[in-house]
């Protein structure tokens, strides 16, 4: 890992919809490169309450790579060598129920893995490592997102499963039944994975807002990415003010008790 200068200690990865966090002071944009090759796009860097905070859209500025070609690797490899501890990823998902509604928010606690040909891992040989995944998500950082919320009034469902398809299509009709209603998933997106995996091979807490913006294609209308742009759109306000909140409650590292993130590999090398 080549030594960079700049440093931060929360990153922000933004979604669909969210290509500057608008919330960030003192701000310069810097260029990382990784061994894997350029991150999505150059990296924001600024501060929030004293917090050094480096923000990477997922699909680069003005959406332009897609979610089966985004280079998670480089993106989390970026973060770390900037000194990134907490990862909080911002995602538009479609609701797989009723009662998560397009405009409510969902912490994920679950996710279930439907690609089908992604770059998985760092440890691609000779050093090969199995890092658990029973409990995907960083349980401290996502108290602070859930309570956060809560005292923003925010509405906000504090669990999940997410299903991560291929894309870059949408599910069809028979997809989506399957996964409403034999694995029981909530929400579905196209970039969870491999970006939670990664953080977690990086020994990074790393969690998830989920924005509903639509509800599959088990609405009378299925989902189209116009209707994902805006109503993404119509809720980004409330995203950046739930981001500010979040960072600005973030302690300086983690809760050992709360999460075992930052120890990921100390039972994962073979
Ligand atoms: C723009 S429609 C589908 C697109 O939106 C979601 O992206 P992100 O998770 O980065 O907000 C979804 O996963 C698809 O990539
Ligand atoms: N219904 C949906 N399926 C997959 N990805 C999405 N992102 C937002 N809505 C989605």
């Amino acid at each position: 890992m080549i030594e960079t200068k700049e440093k931060a200690s929360v990153g922000i990865i933004g979604g669909s919809g969210i290509y500057d966090p608008k919330i960030l002071i003192n701000t310069k944009e810097i260029k990382v490169y990784t061994p894997y090759g350029q991150p999505s796009d150059n990296i924001l860097l600024g501060e929030l309450e004293g917090k050094k905070v480096a923000f990477l859209p997922r699909h680069g500025r003005g959406h332009k790579i897609p979610p089966h070609k985004i280079n998670y690797r480089a993106n989390i490899w970026a973060l770390k060598e900037l000194g990134v501890k907490w990862v909080i990823s911002v995602s538009a998902v479609g609701s797989l129920r009723l009662d998560y509604k397009p405009g409510d928010f969902v912490v994920p606690d679950q996710f279930i893995d439907m690609t089908k040909g992604r770059e998985y891992t760092f440890f691609d040989g000779p050093v090969v490592a199995h890092v658990s995944m029973a409990d995907p998500f960083c349980n401290h950082l996502r108290k602070v997102v859930i309570e956060s919320a809560k005292d923003l009034g925010i509405t906000t469902h504090p669990s999940g499963t997410y299903i991560c398809i291929e894309g870059p299509r949408f599910s069809t009709r028979a997809e989506s039944k399957v996964w409403k209603e034999v694995y029981k998933a909530d929400v579905i997106g196209m970039t969870l994975v491999p970006e939670v995996n990664l953080a977690c091979e990086a020994q990074m807490c790393y969690a998830t807002i989920a924005m509903v913006t639509d509800y599959d294609v088990f609405a009378d209308i299925p989902v189209t990415a116009e209707e994902v742009t805006k109503v993404m759109a119509d809720n980004t306000e409330k995203a950046r003010k739930l981001l500010y909140e979040v960072i600005k409650r973030l302690p300086d590292r983690p809760n050992e008790g709360e999460c075992s993130c930052c120890h990921s590999l100390k039972t994962a090398l073979v």
